[in-house]
């Protein structure tokens, strides 16, 4: 249904108005790389890739942004509304939202070093967002190894999807909330990488500190590397869900190849980007193509 060509003609200069603009986004900060792939995830595992994530809300409308895996947490909106201004310039009322996320991602990816892949489009916009979805299908870092698979399973994708999909926090940052528990109370840690690295910049009680940052790759945070998969060998994961992916389990051998290899991790990630890319999109008269992310027309 969707195609890599969908834009050929009615929006010839997308892909370079867009470059540009991640690009200089991410010349301003490099963790905004970050910020922009999770959108796509985070758009994509609610109701599809379709732009819903992108919806403020309103006095009448409840839209995702303050779903507890969002609020307070996914980021890079305003690059989004740059990114739509400066397509509109180009080819008004033609390229959905839901694409841009998907091209976004990809520029992400690419200009943090990360491998290349042709996007596929076609994606209209939602008119609709789900809190509920949003709270039910996104993965806590709570999750156990089961938890994972079964909500990747919901979307269609498999086990080892999930496992390069997760090589994503190669890049990025987390709060203190999200990972205090692993540092205090997991067993499956590098006890001195916890105390030097993380014990100081996250304090063991709720409430203090609760959105001081670290890394999800200590070592290469801004890089699209493997670097994910050789820290989680060495138990040096920062979430509890991604040390599950390397504890004893089903997926230790695919982590360690991936540490050890990373053409294969680059080749099943985009394999994946792809395939999570497909979840259920709206097309031909299925919603629209929405003049201001925002918003709905
Ligand atoms: C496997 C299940 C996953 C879980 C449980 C998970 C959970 C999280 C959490 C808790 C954070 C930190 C948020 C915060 O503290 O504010 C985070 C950040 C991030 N996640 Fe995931 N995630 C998962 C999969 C993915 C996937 C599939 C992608 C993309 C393909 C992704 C991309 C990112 C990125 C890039 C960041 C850093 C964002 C930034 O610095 O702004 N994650 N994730
Ligand atoms: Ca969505
Ligand atoms: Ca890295």
């Amino acid at each position: 249904q969707l195609s890599t060509n969908y834009y050929s003609y009615s929006c010839p200069n997308l892909f370079p108005t867009i470059k540009h603009v991640v690009g200089s986004a991410i010349a301003k900060e490099a963790r905004m790389g970050a910020s922009l792939l999770r959108l796509f995830f985070h758009d994509c595992f609610v109701n599809g890739c379709d732009g819903s994530i992108l919806l403020d809300d309103t006095p009448t409308f409840t839209g995702e942004k303050t779903a507890k895996p969002n609020n307070n947490s996914v980021r890079g909106f305003e690059v989004i509304d740059q990114i739509k201004s400066a397509v509109e310039k180009v080819c008004p009322g033609i390229v959905s939202c839901a694409d841009i996320l998907a091209i976004t991602a990809r520029d992400s990816v690419v200009k943090l070093g990360g491998p290349n892949w042709d996007v596929k489009l076609g994606r209209k916009d939602s008119k609709t967002a789900s809190l509920q979805d949003a709270n039910n299908d996104i993965p806590p870092p709570t999750s156990n190894l089961s938890n994972l698979t079964s909500k990747y399973a919901a979307k269609g994708l498999s086990t080892q999807d999930m496992v390069a999909l997760s090589g994503a926090h190669t890049i990025g940052q987390a709060r203190c909330t999200n990972f205090r528990d692993h540092i205090y109370n997991d067993t499956n840690i590098d006890a001195s990488f916890a105390r030097t690295a993380l014990l100081p910049v996250c304090p063991k009680v709720n409430g203090s500190g609760d959105n001081n940052l670290a890394p999800l790759d200590f070592h290469t945070p801004t890089t699209f590397d493997n670097s994910y998969f050789k820290n989680l060998v060495s138990m040096r994961g920062l979430l509890h869900s991604d040390q599950e992916l390397f504890n004893g389990g089903s997926t230790d051998s695919l982590v360690k190849s991936y540490s050890s290899s990373s053409t294969a991790f680059f080749s099943d990630f985009v394999s994946a980007m792809i395939k999570m890319g497909d979840i259920s999109p709206l097309t031909g008269l299925n919603g629209e193509v929405r003049k201001n992310c925002r918003r709905v027309n």
